[in-house]
């Protein structure tokens, strides 16, 4: 149900499915059972959804700075997208670093990236959509993006061209970004 990364606090967590002859049903999140699992997660303030409509949709590297930094719990509603958290927490062991796994429809797994981390993702099928929580509110003032080819993530979207929209192509390569994360916040 909860598996660790190579990023320490960025976890993997796939809920179970309850099947039968209808389809499924699935707790997507529970406070409760995640705690008594050992994982205990900020209060969530505001869901979001997103859909995109071709693959090769690349959306991020983003990242709202403090006062409003947010922690998100993504999941995939439909398709599959290939979601990335990138850890810029100045200070911290694995600052810079990268790590990146498969959401879709099918495998119903789901990414905790916390505050201090960048995140993106690439869809990898058409009408791909993304359901996410946020630990705070969306603040434009203290939106901001970090190029998503300029961290050397390995991307998965084979002879895809990449879809951007026009706030993510003038984003800043990783090399000019100065992070408002501090490892010990
Ligand atoms: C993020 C957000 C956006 N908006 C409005 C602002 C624009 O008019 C429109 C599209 O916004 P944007 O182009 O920033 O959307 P994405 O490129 O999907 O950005 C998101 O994608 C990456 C992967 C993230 O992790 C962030 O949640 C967020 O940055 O929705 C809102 O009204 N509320 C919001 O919380």
């Amino acid at each position: 149900m909860i598996e660790a990364t190579p990023l320490p606090g960025v976890f993997q967590i796939t809920p179970p499915r309850h099947g039968d002859a209808r389809g499924f049903f699935s707790e997507s999140w529970n406070a409760k059972t995640l705690r008594n699992a050992g994982l205990e997660l900020p209060a969530f303030v505001q869901d979001n959804h997103s859909m995109s409509v071709d693959a090769g949709t690349v959306r991020g590297l983003h990242y709202q700075s403090p006062p409003h930094a947010q922690g998100k719990l993504v999941r995939c509603g439909r398709g599959s997208i290939f979601d990335v958290a990138v850890d810029v927490r100045k200070g911290s062991p694995t600052y810079g670093k990268w790590f990146g796994t498969e959401l879709s429809y099918e495998n119903g797994r789901q990414l905790w990236v916390p505050v201090g981390f960048l995140h993106g993702f690439a869809t990898l099928e058409p009408e791909s959509e993304i359901i996410y929580k946020c630990t705070d509110h969306y603040a434009p003032e203290c939106d901001g993006a970090v190029r998503w080819d300029s961290v050397g993530i390995d991307w998965p979207m084979g002879d895809l061209e990449p879809i951007l929209s026009e706030k993510d192509r003038a984003a800043i390569p990783f090399a000019e970004f100065e992070t408002p994360f501090n490892y010990e916040d």
